[in-house]
């Protein structure tokens, strides 16, 4: 048995787990509203000083206490391989949440849905019709002329406020959000936002909303009898999104069949199109695994994603950004699930349903750019990477560049 790392044995049909330290997992009580956000933000670089010296102290896995759950914490890829292979049928389901509940039309969302028949359905039916080579094929023109028109937007930017040919300031943060959203909008609903379009600012601000509340602490989703008080207001939040984000979508899906027949556009129940937005980490463990499963008693599992992408063991100056490593020292490891140090789409049976989509997107995205504009940080300063909370760990302030164009006007849209 190695010391300091998962053992999972099968006896008798018994999965095992051990940390090396001890049968029993250790438990960390503590403050569990600080631990709650923790656990909310395992990605995160918060959660990555906090988690790494409970791992230093109680080995690779351990368990926290956060009202009436327990939930399993994996802190290194061994783990991590181990629950997301051996035991990943046991681990395939996701905790219940007011914010799934409420903002994932009752936990109908594919990617908060519990494990079993339905989500397999939904899961199968996203696959054939959404995010297969065969369909993202069809749609890639989709992507290629969002990308040109969202460069043209930022030529006309620098057209209109540079003098003569200085750099103009544009916050690519909000050029990036808008472009994804862009895309996957137009794939589904046929539709995009023209700059200041009302349904489009709506759905903009609803889904930034969404993500915000998914990442909150919600303290009655960890002591479920308290909520009628609505400590924080989440619920009345929540609703209000909920109603918001359909609001914008019907406006959409009214317009999608006036424009077409819609009997020959993709078949998916209206009522869940925007499920394929959704993302989360947290997963929940089987009622009857958890019998099976002897050496701990967890309701929840999160792997903390930070921990393992900088694991100093794996990773050469893991904080340091040498995207040339992948070439070098790491070359042997990709980003598709099977290499448990480097999983940011997650791996197994609830594994992102977009990589595809993402990965091809990000390099036309950022090929595109790179060929067509130079880019300079306006200060001499660092630029700060703090990020802010929520489903995603963004960049929490803007991030402003200075931009100019490298080529010809006719490459963005535009005559000599
Ligand atoms: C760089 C971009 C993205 C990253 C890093 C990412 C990451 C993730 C992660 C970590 C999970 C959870 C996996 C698990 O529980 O093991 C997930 C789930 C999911 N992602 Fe993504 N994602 C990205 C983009 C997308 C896009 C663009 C879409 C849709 C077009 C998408 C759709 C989904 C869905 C539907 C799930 C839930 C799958 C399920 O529970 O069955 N993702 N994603």
């Amino acid at each position: 048995m190695v010391s300091n790392s998962i053992v999972l044995e099968r006896r008798n049909d018994v999965k095992r787990i051990n940390n090396g330290k001890g049968k029993r997992l250790p438990e960390v009580a503590g403050s569990w509203p600080i631990i709650g956000h923790l656990h909310l933000l395992a990605g995160s670089q918060v959660a990555h000083k906090v988690l790494g010296s409970m791992a230093d102290k109680f080995g690779p896995i351990f368990t926290i206490k956060l009202g009436v759950h327990r939930v399993l914490v994996v802190c290194s890829s061994e783990m991590a391989k181990e629950c997301l292979t051996t035991n990943d049928r046991a681990f395939a389901s996701r905790p219940k949440a007011m914010a799934t509940e409420l903002m994932g039309y009752n936990y109908a969302s594919v990617g908060l849905a519990p494990h079993g028949p339905y989500w397999r359905m939904i899961r199968k039916l996203i696959v054939l019709e959404l995010t297969s080579q065969h369909r993202l094929q069809m749609l890639a023109r989709i992507k290629v002329s969002e990308v040109k028109s969202s460069m043209m937007d930022i030529y006309r930017t620098w057209v209109t406020n540079a003098r003569s040919y200085e750099r103009v300031i544009v916050d690519m943060k909000q050029w990036f959000g808008k472009l994804v959203v862009n895309i996957v909008v137009k794939m589904m609903f046929g539709n995009h936002f023209s700059p200041g379009e009302q349904n489009g600012d709506q759905f903009l601000k609803a889904i930034t909303r969404f993500a915000q509340l998914v990442g909150e602490f919600v303290p009655s989703d960890f002591i479920p009898w308290i909520r009628w008080l609505d400590l924080g207001g989440y619920e009345m939040k929540m609703k209000k999104t909920a109603l918001e984000m359909d609001a914008a979508i019907n406006g959409w899906l009214e317009d999608h069949k006036k424009k077409r027949n819609y009997a020959s556009t993709l078949q998916v129940d209206e009522s869940k199109d925007q499920d394929i937005f959704m993302a989360a980490l947290l997963r929940r463990v089987e009622e009857a695994a958890k019998e099976e499963l002897y050496g701990f008693n967890a309701d929840d599992v999160v792997k903390s994603t930070c921990l393992i992408h900088h694991d100093p063991q794996i990773w050469i100056t893991p904080f340091e950004f040498h995207p040339d490593r992948f070439l070098t020292s790491n070359k042997e490891v990709d980003v598709k699930g099977r290499h448990f140090e480097l999983i940011p789409f997650g791996s197994g049976r609830r594994m992102c349903l977009g990589m595809s989509f993402a990965l091809e997107s990000l390099q036309l995205i950022l090929a595109s750019i790179i060929h067509a504009f130079e880019f300079q940080n306006p200060s001499n300063e660092k630029i700060n990477m703090t990020e802010s909370f929520g489903l995603v760990n963004h960049k929490a302030g803007p991030f402003e560049l200075q931009v100019a164009p490298r080529l010809s006007p006719r490459v963005y849209g535009f005559l000599d």
